[in-house]
């Protein structure tokens, strides 16, 4: 009798009710991993040498896959993570986007001819793909980011593996479901489930792996940026943001409450780009912490399947007691809790109330540590100059956002304002998938993601010079 090694599993459950469960994934071992990447190893060569139009015709079959399963994977990620429905079926809606634009990649230019001081020479660059590219991804946009990881690498001629969050790892099966109808050749998409501190960690130590794109926290960002670093393998990270707004004199005052509560806490605030500081002018103070305060109680909280619902749970209980922690500290180390700061005792699942803060001491956590949850920190201040240093005065530097009408204000703030995305009368959350995605300082490796600027990564220059 031949006996079959079969793989453990774990369970994924609903953050809005733990006690279901929303389905089982596969636990792999290391020799699973083994198989995997020798067999995404073996198809790399199979897929560069494809004309990349014709690899971009696999893209568009996979973005018609997924536009068909929109409703059920949709479902499934509000179940698996908690964001409302109408969110989730946006963020599907904008993975089919991400893959039709990266299909159309197969069909633009990759290089430059370049004057030669010779004059018998042509000398141009062209781009190869890197090998087989891992991807490490969280749970808190289980479809977009994976797919805007996946699908440049693929257009530009790598094979992948997707290794995704344990808390979204249901999902992020759904829609590698959706390339394997797609009939991608064996091998080309691929998914490993199972720990980050296994199957991660493994992947990026894996010698075959020539690149890892990974999206998640600070400390395993820059653990995975050490190894990748110490074997040579190419590596892009983000990570996390504690992004401002700047609300000033000159603001229209209820565009810019909207924007905050709409970019803090959509998501019950577990974006990188979420709004997180809010800086006011004192001229404007006291009105807009009122008309904040009113829009911030009028938040519906439940159950992300719930039409009435606009604010879900945490994603996961590890979350869900990170953030009640970071309300506790705020509280311990002074500030002024202005509105919510508990858990919602009248709902089983992980939620949160919408927290707001004020008196917030600039350098204690609520001004400095990414909390990723549904949590405001108030700042007062007298001038755009001090806006602008208070802004800044952060180890990180993803998005931020300046709502004002005074163009030499927005100037100025376009000039110093130190992140990667800057926002003008624009909530500080929202990617435009054509768009360079990327931060500063320890918010990233300071390369981009998304746009055109994704083939930087996803592919190497060679410059070819060739005399008749
Ligand atoms: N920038 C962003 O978009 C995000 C930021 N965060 C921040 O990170 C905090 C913690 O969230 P968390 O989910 O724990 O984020 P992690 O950084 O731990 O997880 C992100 C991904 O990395 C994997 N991973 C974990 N450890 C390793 C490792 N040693 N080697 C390789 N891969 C690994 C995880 O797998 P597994 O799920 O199996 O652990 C997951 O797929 C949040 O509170 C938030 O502040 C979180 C999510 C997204
Ligand atoms: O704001 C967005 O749409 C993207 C946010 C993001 O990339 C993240 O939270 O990881």
């Amino acid at each position: 009798m031949t006996q079959m090694k079969t793989a453990a599993t774990f369970k994924s459950v609903n953050p809005a009710r733990p006690t279901e469960v929303v389905g089982h994934v596969e636990d792999l071992s290391i020799e699973m991993l083994e198989k995997i990447v020798n067999r995404a190893q073996r198809a790399h060569s199979g897929w560069a040498m494809l004309p990349a139009p014709e690899r971009g015709m696999y893209l568009h079959r996979a973005a018609d896959e997924l536009q068909l399963q929109l409703e059920d994977i949709a479902i499934t990620m509000t179940k698996e993570m908690g964001k409302t429905l109408a969110e989730a079926k946006g963020e599907t809606a904008r993975g089919v986007a991400i893959l039709r634009y990266f299909a159309g990649e197969g069909m633009r230019e990759i290089g430059q001819v370049i004057p030669s001081a010779d004059s018998d020479a042509l000398m141009y660059t062209t781009r190869c793909p890197l090998g087989v590219v891992g991807a490490i991804t969280p749970w808190n946009f289980p479809v977009a980011i994976p797919i805007w990881k996946i699908a440049p690498a693929l257009a530009y001629g790598n094979t992948v593996i997707l290794k995704p969050a344990e808390e979204a790892s249901v999902t992020a099966r759904k829609v590698i479901a959706c390339f394997h109808s797609a009939q991608f050749p064996e091998g080309v998409v691929n998914i490993a489930t199972g720990q980050g501190t296994a199957i991660g960690k493994a992947l990026v130590e894996h010698p075959y792996v020539s690149a890892i794109t990974f999206t998640g926290s600070n400390a395993v960002g820059k653990q995975i940026g050490r190894t990748a670093l110490e074997r040579g393998a190419k590596y892009q990270l983000e990570m996390g943001g504690k992004n401002p707004v700047i609300v000033t004199k000159d603001a229209d005052l209820d565009v810019a409450v909207e924007a905050t509560i709409s970019g803090g806490l959509k998501s019950t605030g577990q974006k990188c780009t979420a709004t997180s500081r809010v800086i006011v002018e004192e001229d404007v103070y006291d009105a807009f912490k009122e008309k904040l305060l009113r829009a911030v109680e009028a938040i519906t909280i439940g159950d992300g399947l719930e039409a009435s619902t606009w604010m879900g749970p945490l994603a996961t209980k590890a979350q869900f007691e990170k953030v009640l922690e970071a309300i506790d500290k705020g509280k311990k180390e002074g500030a002024t809790l202005l509105a919510g700061g508990n858990r919602v005792s009248s709902l089983d699942g992980y939620f949160i109330e919408p927290t707001v803060f004020e008196n917030v001491d600039h350098s204690k956590s609520l001004a400095q540590e990414e909390i990723f949850g549904p949590v405001l920190a108030l700042f007062r201040i007298s001038s755009i100059q001090e806006a602008i240093a208070l802004a800044n005065n952060s180890e990180y530097g993803l998005s931020a956002s300046i709502f004002t009408t005074n163009i030499q204000e927005m100037l100025t703030f376009t000039t110093e304002m130190q992140a990667g995305l800057i926002r003008v009368n624009a909530e500080s959350a929202g990617v435009e998938l054509q768009a360079p995605f990327g931060g500063m300082k320890s918010s990233s490796s300071h390369s981009r993601e998304q746009g055109r600027a994704a083939i930087e990564f996803f592919t190497s220059v060679k410059t070819v010079f060739v005399k008749g």
